[in-house]
């Protein structure tokens, strides 16, 4: 069984103008011990969808269709089990989580507030858990007596991932977590989650718009355009033999892990997403693809079968995969 499977999330975000449709029809499935990864751009619904994995949407965000983890149904659990899957089941790093940590509270104190809000151990234990937590992430143990700003971004954001492990989750949720870093920093991060989920049996789902960061951390990929997935497969071939037009203008636009100069100038995309309050019939793409028929400006592809384990949301996929 699927430790997470998604089956048609729809999330909608209620504001004064109306209603903004920022996921929609969203399913996946997520086996235990591997990386998914979920690609786009700006304001294509990732992190809405990560939110929406853990219950923390605001109020005014209406959710549909199913989350189960382990069989579970997210978003009928009662609060009380919802406050226990948090950190013990699954655990989230946000993008600029570093920026979160408490100023004036040691980095031990704080990493290990999650194991006593949740009774996992008496402070003593506490305590081992945190200098073995430290090593795991690559800082020495007395770093639990420092205070945040003792720390560069890097290691901040190590901390976080270090809060995340606390309570051994089966799943780390990972919302652009090396974003903000500079480039070697980045690349040492990704290193260590790389190393944590294969270690630990740890399942990952990773958050980024940069499609070669994904591609080098996890195994399986998705490309979300406009709050759906238009492209889901085994991440090489996403990257490398993209079959959607959007996947393809983004594995171009970031060819190599943490490129500064692609990330100051991504070529092959054109344009900027739609509005999802004003989404283009047809295809969302569309007015962007470069390989766009006049029939996709009317007609909404579902995702289909492109290869082995493989689907895209694109009519040249229906007819290429359709006629063969
Ligand atoms: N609280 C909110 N109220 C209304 N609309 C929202 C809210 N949060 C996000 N949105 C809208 O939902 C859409 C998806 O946003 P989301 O932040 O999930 O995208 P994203 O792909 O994670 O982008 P980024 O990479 O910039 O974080 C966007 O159009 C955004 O403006």
């Amino acid at each position: 069984m699927s430790l997470l499977e998604l089956d048609d999330v729809s999330v909608t975000y209620r504001i004064a103008s109306g209603e903004v449709p920022a996921v929609r029809g969203v399913s996946l499935k997520l086996d235990s011990g591997a990386a998914l990864g979920v690609a786009g751009e700006s304001g294509s619904g990732k992190s809405t969808l990560a939110m929406a994995l853990m219950r923390l949407l605001p109020r005014d965000a209406r959710v549909e269709g199913r989350i189960l983890l382990d069989g579970e149904d997210v978003l009928t659990m009662k609060w009380g089990r919802m406050r226990a899957v948090r950190w013990a089941e699954a655990s989230i790093v946000f993008q600029g989580a570093q920026h979160g940590l408490n100023p004036v509270r040691r980095i031990g104190d704080q990493i290990a507030e999650p194991l006593l809000v949740h009774g996992l151990a008496k402070p003593d234990a506490a305590r081992k858990r945190v200098a073995e937590l430290l090593e795991q992430v690559g800082l020495p143990s007395w770093r639990a007596r420092s205070y945040p700003h003792e720390l560069s971004g890097g290691q901040r954001q190590r901390v976080m991932i270090a809060m995340a492990l606390a309570c051994s989750p089966r799943l780390i949720i990972a919302d652009e977590p090396t974003t903000a870093l500079d480039v070697m920093v980045q690349a040492q991060v990704l290193t260590l989650i790389k190393e944590l989920v294969a270690e630990h049996d740890i399942s990952l789902i990773m958050i980024s718009h940069d499609l070669s960061v994904l591609a080098d951390v996890c195994g399986r990929l998705a490309v979300m355009y406009a709050g759906r997935v238009v492209e889901y497969g085994p991440s090489a071939e996403v990257f490398h033999d993209a079959k959607h037009p959007y996947s393809r203008a983004l594995a171009a636009a970031f060819p190599t892990v943490g490129d500064p100069a692609s990330r100051l100038a991504p070529k092959g995309l054109g344009g900027d997403p739609p509005d999802p309050m004003q989404l283009p019939g047809g295809c969302s793409f569309h007015p962007r693809c470069p390989v766009a028929l006049d029939e996709c400006a009317t007609l909404d592809v579902e995702l289909w079968p492109a290869g082995e384990r493989r689907t895209a949301a694109c009519v040249h996929v229906r007819e290429k995969e359709g006629a063969s």
